[in-house]
């Protein structure tokens, strides 16, 4: 053990109990993470509380790890709410637990609509409807946050419960309160010190009220479900779960696994689509660009769909730097190794919590020109042609990538080209005064709020 520990990637002398959690900035976790590497390097060691963690910094050292040796980095790690909250569900699980539950999730989602409503066509529809209400507006300011909420989550309600949402409808309005609650909660601070939060009174109470909220919700679904149930034709993701034969398919995972693509699909997505706006209200040229690319390919008397994107290398690679720019969630989600793993000299022991620096591979200065500026340049060629960068991972990387990345990568797409098809943004404020700082910066970063005006063109 002596000589595991004397090979342990460096690191900040931790305190006893506190670990190094003083030496963090609350407001912005991640860039204090950045600032060790600066002096410790690419892989490193920090504690929290008395947890050990091994932060990895920089695209190489997150894509040896996660990619070349994607089996041993495939662990979830440690994460107070994630055991909290996805105790049963693909999110928070390990083994053949997650295995499974993995494999199911994927499938489900990449066979739905199979001879039935596709999920590009549920997204269609789901956009249509979205720019009838943005016509309802009239060209008045409106702060776009629960627009992108009900039209996102709808997507996933479509997918899992079977149906989507009316956009007045009380349960689905309180539902979204609850999410966005959850995604609050999860960026603050109080997210990474978690460890003791449960006992301490403090904001995350709130916090988690709206998950037993969510919780409630999603199994009284699955409850409707099991009355109404034809095994021979499940209609939704919901059906082909309480259709699954094995110990891994109970009540707990049910709740957990829709929990998981609830939450882990609607805030990510629909914030996105909200920075995404208000970038492009910053960068008036780049929206411009993105209107000239839609008459040319799509025109304006049909829907976007999925087949046009290789044809629009433009408004690709602003989708692209739109999710790099805003590094969405920062330090990823904690992984763990399953074994002992030796990675640049070091002897990382089995069990450790892995964090690998989303935050640091979508800026690294290595491998984008301009890492802190808005440039969709960083996705074109000299011909202006798309071109993919390695070190493009908002969905992270390796075993544990993000299950949803093709549905929000297609939402993306369809969401903001079908808005672009029908208004011109403006912005209420002079865009000097838009800061597209985050206003809060933990697990995720969210946008400062703001207004904007769709006018019809
Ligand atoms: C812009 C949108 C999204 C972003 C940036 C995003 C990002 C991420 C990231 C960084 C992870 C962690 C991967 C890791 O452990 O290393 C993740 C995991 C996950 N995401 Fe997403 N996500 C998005 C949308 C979605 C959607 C739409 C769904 C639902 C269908 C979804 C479902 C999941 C699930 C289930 C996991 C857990 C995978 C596992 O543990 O094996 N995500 N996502």
């Amino acid at each position: 053990r002596r000589k595991n520990k004397a090979r342990l990637p460096p690191g900040p002398t931790p305190l006893p109990i506190l670990g190094n959690i003083l030496q963090l900035n609350g407001k912005e976790v991640f860039r204090s993470f950045i600032k060790f590497a600066e002096k410790y390097g690419p892989v490193y060691t920090i504690y929290m509380g008395t947890e050990r963690i091994v932060v990895l910094s920089g695209y190489e050292a997150v894509k040896t790890a996660l990619n070349d040796n994607g089996d041993v980095f495939s662990g979830r790690g440690h994460m107070p709410l994630i055991e909290k909250i996805s105790a049963g569900g693909v999110v928070g699980s390990n083994g053949e637990r997650w295995k499974q539950l993995r494999r199911f999730s994927l499938m489900t989602l990449r066979n739905f609509g199979m001879g039935k409503k596709s999920i590009e066509e549920r997204i269609q529809e789901e956009a249509h409807f979205l720019t009838e209400e943005f016509r309802k507006t009239n060209g008045q300011p409106v702060d776009p946050t629960y627009y992108f909420s009900k039209a996102v989550s709808n997507v996933i309600s479509s997918v899992v419960f079977g149906n989507r949402f009316e956009y007045e409808d009380k349960d689905f309005l309180r539902l979204l309160n609850l999410l966005n609650e959850t995604f609050r909660g999860f960026s603050s601070v109080w997210a990474q010190v978690g460890n003791f939060m449960e006992r301490l009174p403090g904001p995350h109470k709130a916090f988690f009220k709206a998950i037993d909220g969510i919780q409630e919700f999603i199994a009284e679904k699955v409850k409707l479900h099991q009355e109404s149930l034809d095994p021979n034709s499940p209609r939704d993701f919901i059906d082909c779960f309480l259709t699954s034969h094995g110990y891994i398919f109970h009540m707990t995972a049910i709740v957990n696994t829709t929990f998981d693509m609830f939450t882990a699909g609607t805030e990510t997505v629909s914030t996105t689509l909200r920075y995404g706006l208000m970038i492009l209200l910053k960068h008036p040229d780049v929206e411009e660009r993105i209107h000239r690319e839609i008459d040319q390919i799509i025109g304006r008397n049909r829907a976007p769909c999925i087949e046009d994107r290789s044809r629009m290398p433009y408004t690709d690679a602003v989708v692209h730097e739109i999710q790099r720019f805003i590094d969405l969630i920062p330090l990823g989600i904690p992984h763990k190794v399953t074994q002992d793993i030796e990675i640049k000299d070091y002897v990382i022991p089995k069990d450790t919590t892995i964090y690998p620096l989303l935050s640091s591979v979508l800026q690294d200065p290595k491998l984008y020109k301009y890492p802190y500026d808005f440039n969709p340049g960083h996705f074109l060629d000299k011909e202006g042609k798309f071109c993919r960068n390695d070190a493009f991972m908002p969905f992270s990387s390796g075993k544990r990538i993000c299950v949803g990345e093709g549905l929000a990568r297609m939402e993306l797409f369809l969401f903001l080209t079908t808005i672009l098809q029908n208004f011109t943004l403006r912005s209420p404020v002079d865009t000097e005064k838009l800061d597209l700082t985050p206003e809060i910066s933990g697990f995720g970063n969210c946008p400062r709020p703001y207004q904007l005006c769709f006018i019809t063109h």
